[in-house]
């Protein structure tokens, strides 16, 4: 980078977590950003909506980095704070500030724990206290000489303090004050510095060391450097009366920022219990010698600005509203002077406000910058998060053009730290001259009050131990709760995922339900469509019906009362023909007379004959069956006879079998054919051994004996295995063929048995017809005597009086019935009557219904609705006669079918004086068949 090069402030925006304060008010999260980093935009949405709708209305701010609540003080320092110090140990002046409303994180980042824990930093470190350790470390690596020295100032209430100032109560603290001073950018001020006191004895150049006025006090003052801010530095700005203290490692500056925090003005308002209503910057000088005699000079300062909230909601009021107000004075002047510089004005208040007077280099200046701003993400603080991105992303537009600090001469350098010493060492001397052991009042102080503050320490420690045994205490309990918790969840999480499988299950059953219904559904539509082509058919059968209705009321009705007038015709034609039936009555009872008397001469002839041929059929056919009976016992004792036979047979054949079986089976015969066939063998062994072997004929002939033996010995054992064999597989057998023996005699026994109950069947058969015969005539006589009972009967029909009363009383109820014909053939004819005029009030109608209606569907409901004189029932939405299908439940007829019957009250309308009267003594019900279109119709009593 060229030294003239311009080059933006860096601006970061860093978001803590809700605080407990925020937590409690329940106040909702309005600033979007990372948990920890790795974007440039933050968003922030004022309106209080929620999802879509608070993206759309929120307002994203671009910066150069975000950091979000996870952001840890390390990550904060390598990416904002590092390469800026990189750049300060180059020769660069560095600026970083902090800038935010109260409780955001301003002293936490900046400074954060600054308390060293077995001499090292604790991970809650801020940016000063992380760069005073980096500082030493980088410069230890690198070999060159260096000097460093620190200072700490406080602007509170528009009043400059320098923060490690050691003056006592009593005396007045000295006042800084701040001035100009005009000097060329380019030169050393070495040459204005001639007075000050050569460098030490001994510190040649390339040798590494730390130039160290005093090894004895730490820190050192360096009064007599003139008291600036940046004394050295081509800085306009110089801070009259400020201390600046040497430290030769880390440890001392954690030491220095420890004792100016102390001092630090803390204020308590209603926002933050220990807020902070100054501003303050600590600032790092380094001498590092660079080439030759010279060293380069660069400071670093770490700036934490006071809180921008506002007055009203900070609470703060009288000494605090003048605090506030100043603060806000200092920070509104900051804010104007970033706009200017942002809109690149000719003029830049700088002079102001102190605070932009101290900050002039750093903003639009030589120096390099980053600005963090802190901000909260809870909603009730959302007004100063605005207003604090809008300060930020302003800041980023300034341009500032950073050069590398002034140089100084080492011998100028070393003058200056000389005469330092020399006064340290008159101190020395002072005190030395008295008894015991003296120090400078300041020195006394300040080890009094490291005492003190060690004491404190250590005393914090305690209660931190304390308060952290405490805390462990809960939190072991509290993880013991939790394990339970945890348990109990885990069992809710297994009893879940059960019942998730339950249910998936009951999904699978519920879905092959579906499937199932969806068949269903299928088949109803399937059944839909057939209702429909039904209800088509109905429709086409309704249209037959009404055809059908009209030719019967114009033709049937007609017809139907011609032939009425007909049968009243006849009927009066009978009437006159007459209803005597006296001589009927008297014909039917001759008539009677004379087939009793055929009956009752046929039935003795009948009984008669029967008895005559019983008597002489009866010893014939008693023969023929004790022939039959003779016959059947011949042939029985014949086939017993021959059974006996075959089975005396049959035993006589056992007793062979078994006695061959017993005697000979396998016992003969065998040992001859073996031998035959043994020698045989032992024979053609002989001629061919013979033949082979005729010089071992001997050896062979005892051989052969032997294999004789061998074989004749096995062929026995063979063949009466053979036989045991053959036995064994005989036994059954031959104990089955036993037992059949027993069986034959079995059979024999029943056949006995049957011959006898055969032979006493047949005598019972006999002695039953003998019994059979004396029955039949002894039947014959009674039969006989009945027919003369018979003969007694039909005489006393004829002499009894009960029948002609009968035939009297049957003429009485005829001429009754006479009576009657005639009253209902007057009753005929008045229906007759009746019967025209309903046929004229029908034809009548009909005619007005088909001028009407000429093609209506409901002409037959029409019809009746105007007999009646009222709707049957309410139209349905099409404007068809709805139609009750079931109980309940009513549909329009091209919704559903037809009923398969329906009944319609028929009551012919009277005029009477123009109003219309139901006759009810002819109100007829009428009932279709739509299946079979023919209707009956039955009158209503
Ligand atoms: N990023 C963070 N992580 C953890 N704690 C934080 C963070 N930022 C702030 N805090 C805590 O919030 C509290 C207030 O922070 P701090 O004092 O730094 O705020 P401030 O902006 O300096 O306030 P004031 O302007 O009043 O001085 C402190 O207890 C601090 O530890």
């Amino acid at each position: 980078m060229s030294e003239e090069e311009e080059l933006n402030i860096t601006v970061a925006v860093r978001c803590r977590g809700r605080n407990e304060k925020e937590v409690k008010a329940k106040s909702s999260v309005v600033v979007a950003v990372p948990d920890v980093t790795g974007t440039n935009e933050v968003s922030i949405n004022t309106t209080g909506d929620t999802g879509i709708t608070a993206q759309i209305n929120s307002k994203t701010y671009t910066v150069d980095r975000v950091f979000g609540p996870s952001a840890d003080q390390l990550l904060i320092f390598k990416v904002i704070a590092e390469p800026l110090f990189q750049d300060f140990i180059k020769g660069y002046n560095c600026t970083v500030l902090v800038y935010g409303m109260t409780s955001t994180g301003k002293t936490y980042t900046m400074t954060g724990d600054e308390r060293l824990y077995d001499g090292e930093l604790s991970e809650g470190a801020g940016i000063i206290p992380r760069v005073l350790f980096k500082l030493f470390d980088a410069l230890d690596a690198h070999n060159d000489d260096y000097m460093i020295k620190c200072s700490f100032i406080e602007l509170y209430n528009e009043e400059l303090k320098d923060l490690l100032d050691e003056t006592p109560d009593s005396s007045m603290p000295r006042k800084l004050r701040i001035f100009d001073s005009v000097t060329n950018p380019n030169s050393s001020r070495s040459s204005s510095r001639n007075s000050s006191p050569k460098p030490p004895e001994g510190s040649t150049s390339g040798t590494k060391r730390r130039i160290r006025p005093n090894t004895m006090y730490k820190p050192s003052r360096s009064p007599t450097v003139k008291p600036t801010l940046s004394s050295e530095l081509n800085s306009a700005i110089h801070i009259q009366n400020l201390q600046e203290f040497h430290i030769m490692d880390a440890k001392e500056g954690i030491r220095l920022l420890q004792r100016g925090l102390r001092h630090r003005q803390v204020a308590s308002t209603k926002m933050n219990d220990v807020s902070s209503r100054s501003h303050t910057i600590f600032t790092i000088m380094l001498y590092r010698k660079c080439n030759g005699e010279s060293f380069r000079v660069s400071k670093m300062n770490l700036v934490d600005l006071a809180g921008s909230e506002n007055i009203s909601r900070s609470g703060a009021q009288n000494q605090r509203a003048k605090e506030a107000g100043s603060i806000n004075q200092s920070l509104l002047t900051l804010g104007r002077v970033i706009n200017s510089l942002a809109d690149k004005n000719a003029h830049i208040p700088f002079r102001e406000s102190k605070l932009t007077r101290l900050l002039q280099d750093s903003l639009g200046g030589n120096t390099k910058t980053a600005l963090i701003a802190t901000i909260s993400p809870a909603k009730i603080n959302s007004e100063e998060t605005s207003s604090t991105l809008e300060y930020a992303t302003k800041a980023k537009n300034i341009k500032n053009k950073p050069q590398v600090g002034s140089f100084i001469m080492k011998d100028v350098l070393v003058k200056n730290v000389t005469a330092e010493l020399v006064k340290i060492r008159s101190d020395l001397l002072a005190t030395k001259s008295k008894d015991g052991i003296y120090m400078s009042q300041e020195n006394y102080k300040e080890l009094t009050n490291e005492l003190e503050n060690y004491k404190t320490e250590v005393q914090e420690c305690k209660r931190a131990i304390e308060r952290l045994s405490t805390q462990n205490g809960l939190l072991t309990k509290e993880k013991r709760i939790t394990n339970e918790v945890n348990e109990s969840q885990r069992l809710k999480i297994k009893k879940l995922s059960n019942n998730i499988d339950f249910l998936y299950d009951k999904i699978d059953r519920q879905h092959k339900n579906e499937q199932e219904l969806s068949n269903v559904v299928q088949e109803l539509m399937r059944a839909l469509r057939t209702m429909q082509n039904s209800l088509k058919v109905y429709e086409d059968q309704g249209h037959r019906f009404q055809t059908e209705m009209e030719r019967v009321l114009y033709e049937n009705i007609g017809s139907f009362k011609h032939s009425l007038l007909n049968e009243i015709e006849k009927l009066k034609g009978t009437e006159e023909d007459g209803f005597d039936v006296d001589a009927n009555i008297d014909t039917l009872t001759k008539e009677l007379n004379r087939i009793y008397d055929f009956i009752n001469t046929s039935t003795i002839e009948i009984c008669r004959k029967f008895m005559n041929k019983i008597t002489e059929q009866t010893p014939t056919y008693l023969q023929d069956i004790r022939n039959q009976v003779e016959s059947i016992t011949h042939v029985v004792g014949s086939y017993s006879s021959d059974l006996m036979m075959h089975l005396s047979s049959i035993s006589e054949e056992y007793n062979h079998l078994k006695d061959y079986l017993n005697e000979h089976f396998f016992k003969n015969n065998f040992q001859d054919a073996l031998d035959v066939h043994v020698d045989r063998t032992y024979h053609q062994l002989k001629v061919s051994a013979n033949s082979i072997f005729l010089k071992l004929r001997e050896m062979m002939n005892e051989e052969l004996e032997t294999n004789k033996e061998i074989m004749m010995q096995s062929l026995k054992n063979a063949a009466s295995e053979v036989v045991a064999k053959e036995m064994g597989l005989l036994d059954p057998v031959k104990q089955a063929w036993e037992s059949s023996l027993e069986n034959i005699n079995e059979c024999d026994k029943l056949n006995s048995g049957f011959e006898k109950d055969i032979g006493s069947v047949v005598r019972d058969v006999f002695e039953k017809i003998n019994e059979g015969l004396q029955f039949s005539e002894s039947a014959v006589g009674d039969a006989n005597l009945d027919l003369s009972r018979f003969q007694d009967a039909s005489r006393a029909l004829r002499t009894d009086d009960v029948i002609p009363g009968s035939i009297e009383e049957i003429k009485k109820k005829h001429n009754m019935l006479k009576l009657k014909v005639q009253d209902s053939a007057s009753y005929m004819e008045a229906a007759t009557q009746k019967f025209g005029e309903i046929d004229d009030s029908i034809q009548g109608l009909l005619n007005s219904q088909a001028v009407s209606q000429p093609h209506s569907e409901n002409r037959i409901e029409g019809l009746l609705e105007q007999l009646n004189g009222k709707p049957l029932k309410p139209l349905g939405p099409s404007g068809k006669t709805p139609m009750r299908i079931t109980q309940g439940c009513i549909a329009s007829s091209d919704q559903l079918s037809l009923p398969r019957k329906r009944s319609y009250s028929i009551s012919p309308i009277r005029e009477i004086d123009g109003n219309r009267k139901a006759s009810s003594p002819f109100k007829r019900k009428i009932t279709i068949d739509h299946e079979n279109v023919p209707f009956s119709s039955q009158k209503i009593e």
